[in-house]
């Protein structure tokens, strides 16, 4: 049996986000919580003739914390797409100061009702809201390094696709799957177009169109909130990321094959190659890269891939570790304060 917890379900990415592990056939049971909003999600998304049950936990008050952990109990799988989203104008780290409130709280809930569980953090910042995810179930006693993933696909979603649209004759999106490593925000997320098969395609593009391409990797997001004007940031697209790694992690507990998705993570020493990660991205605890996956969660970091960058992408890196540094202390400091 496996239980999926979608923490937030009501919202922009929560609803899409579980239609989609709805249809899952992986899924045995899905979870939904929100503080708003979510009986009606729940009972719609129950007349699907999928073979998973579904519930729907709303609080009854503010101090209500039963709801949280009914909904949680016994997930193997927790995904969290609660929070505020940007409006045009603001930083990922904006949203902190709201965000980290929420997410501590709702780790809270996971430490006591789903120790063991698989956590998947997309709330913004995530450069901050891991680091918090991870303080406070350590805090708590429980905390599994190998478990947590910062979600960062939509970052690899998108520059699949950013490529492929420069070469719409040539090439099609699910022809690439770049690695993109770093974080999640502007020159944090660093894509590496120069290792596999985007390489030919990149190197043949000028110097201009190569950074106006990083850069549009980079600020991805910014084109979604502009667009909305005001009526939130990405949501399907995001579903659809988010659902691409939740779906990999569940094809993990049972595939003999090796399953390797990129995903923000603490750089512990518990986890195989997470040691030669951090001393090539300058000692720090979290940091985005390929990983592969297993039932017992992330079985070993690819960090050879540091080693194979080219130049220009060390030098984005540079940038990329300065800021991710900042965000990382800022995440630790709020949660152990
Ligand atoms: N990791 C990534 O690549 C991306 C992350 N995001 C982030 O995802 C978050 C959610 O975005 P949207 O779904 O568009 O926002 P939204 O406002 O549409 O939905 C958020 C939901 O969270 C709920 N919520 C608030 N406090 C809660 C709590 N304590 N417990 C449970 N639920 C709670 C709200 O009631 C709402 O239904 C934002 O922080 C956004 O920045 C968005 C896009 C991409
Ligand atoms: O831009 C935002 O605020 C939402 C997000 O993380 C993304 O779309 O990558």
């Amino acid at each position: 049996m496996v239980k999926v917890a979608v923490l937030g379900a009501a919202g922009g990415i929560g609803q899409p986000l579980s239609l989609l592990l709805k249809l899952n056939p992986n899924v045995d049971e899905l979870s939904l919580f929100d503080v708003v909003n979510v009986p009606g999600v729940g009972a719609d998304l129950s007349h699907i003739n999928s073979d998973s049950t579904t519930q729907a936990f709303v609080p009854s008050s503010k101090e209500d914390k039963t709801a949280l952990a009914s909904a949680l109990k016994d997930s193997d799988l927790v995904i969290i797409p609660a929070g505020i989203p940007r409006k045009p104008g603001m930083t990922r780290d904006d949203l902190f100061n709201i965000n980290a409130s929420i997410i501590k709280g709702l780790a809270e809930g996971i430490a006591e009702s789903a120790p063991k569980a698989f956590v998947l953090v997309i709330s913004n910042p995530v450069n901050s809201t891991v680091p918090i995810v991870a303080e406070t179930l350590k805090q708590k006693g429980v905390y599994d390094p190998a478990r947590l993933f910062g979600v960062t696909t939509l970052d690899i979603v998108r520059a699949n696709t950013f490529i492929s649209q420069l070469y719409p004759k040539e090439s099609k999106p699910s022809d690439f799957n770049i690695n993109v490593i770093g974080g999640h925000s502007g020159e944090t997320i660093v894509p590496l177009y120069s290792l596999t098969n985007s390489k030919s395609y990149y190197n043949k593009l000028s110097a201009d169109q190569k950074k106006e391409l990083i850069r549009r990797v980079q600020f991805g997001g910014d084109e979604v909130v502009q667009a909305k004007n005001g009526a939130g940031s990405a949501t399907l697209s995001m579903a659809y990321a988010g659902y691409r790694l939740a779906e990999s992690i569940l094809k993990s507990f049972t595939s003999s094959e090796e399953i390797v998705e990129c995903t923000y993570l603490n750089l512990d020493s518990s986890i195989k190659g997470a040691d030669e990660a951090k001393k090539l991205v300058d000692g720090l605890d979290f940091f985005s890269l390929p990983v592969v996956l297993s039932k017992n969660g992330i079985a070993a970091v690819k960090y050879d891939i540091l080693n194979q960058i080219s130049d220009e992408e060390k030098q984005l890196l540079v940038v990329a570790k300065d800021q991710l540094a900042k965000n990382i202390a800022k995440g630790v400091e709020f949660a152990t304060k």
